[in-house]
């Protein structure tokens, strides 16, 4: 045992932080060390922990969290740049805390994911709900069907004078929010016609049916994704929200901020 114990030594030798993923009491007694910076990443601070990164979603896989972590933790300067970092994870839903991964904080480009949440118009809120639609809806599909979808999120009035309606607005005189049950039920319905939602800062659903007609120049997404998706794109480099797409080709829920991909999760594995 000695080769694998050499290996779990050098693992945590010489590290300045460690993200804790978990929010179990017993996992920070046991892993909070003094001399070690500990940063707690979940949900919620039920630890009290004194640095704490908010996890907006589950993130079912484990690089997607590790991202999320690391790009929280530098955002609110828990860590630097070149600090060698132990990420306690897991990677099986049955355990807690399964998995050890060490990195250099600078070792991957960050994607932004974290900005998605803290320094996006929307609320984080309303950032998270609106993905977990689109998880949803991405899951189930609509009557079996797949099924794709556009919201647009924040910086609404903008978008509104950027886009224009499709068909009669089903919320034009309603005063209904995203994250309501109801609401979700209508959002899954009204997503089998054309164009994108329109949501308020505050998660007010403005619209549906809008075909936005934001400029397009520089924005450059991935090959293979067509109009819905360079439509996302754009019309987040041309106003202040941020976009979700469910992909009906691939199934795939991909999250657009100032133009770029920050976020890609596969419904399926939620
Ligand atoms: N500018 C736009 N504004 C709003 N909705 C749009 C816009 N362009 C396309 N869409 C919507 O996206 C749908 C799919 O278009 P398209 O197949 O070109 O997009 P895509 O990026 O390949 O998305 P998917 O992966 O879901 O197929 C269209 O039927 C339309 O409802
Ligand atoms: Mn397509």
């Amino acid at each position: 045992m000695t080769g694998l114990g050499d290996l779990l030594d050098e693992l945590v030798a010489d590290i300045d932080a460690l993200l804790l993923f978990s929010q179990d009491g017993s996992a920070f007694e046991t892993f909070n060390e003094p001399d070690v910076s500990t940063v707690v990443v979940a949900k919620e601070n039920t630890v009290d922990a004194d640095e704490f990164v908010e996890l907006p979603l589950d993130f079912t896989d484990v690089g997607g969290r590790i991202r999320f972590g690391i790009e929280g933790a530098l955002g609110q300067e828990l860590i630097t740049e070149d600090d060698e970092v132990v990420c306690l994870t897991r990677s099986f839903e049955e355990n807690d805390v399964d998995t050890i991964i060490r990195i250099r904080a600078d070792e991957f480009t960050q994607t932004g994911v974290y900005s998605l949440f803290t320094n996006s118009r929307p609320d984080a809120d309303v950032v998270r709900d609106v993905l977990e639609v689109a998880i949803e809806l991405g899951k189930k599909g609509q009557k079996g069907k797949p099924v794709g979808a556009l919201f647009v999120v924040g910086d609404a009035g903008k978008v509104m004078n950027k886009s224009r309606p499709l068909s009669y607005n089903p919320f034009e005189k309603s005063h209904v929010h995203v994250g309501d049950p109801i609401v979700n039920v209508m959002l899954k319905e009204f997503s089998r016609l054309d164009g994108a939602f329109v949501i308020s800062d505050s998660g007010k659903i403005v619209s549906a049916y809008r075909y936005l007609e934001p400029a397009a120049e520089g924005v450059d997404i991935p090959k293979g994704l067509g109009a819905r998706h360079m439509a996302a794109g754009a019309i987040t480099r041309d106003t202040n929200a941020i976009a979700v797409v469910l992909s009906e080709s691939d199934g795939m829920v991909r999250a657009f901020k100032a133009g770029d991909i920050v976020l890609e999760l596969d419904p399926e594995e939620y």
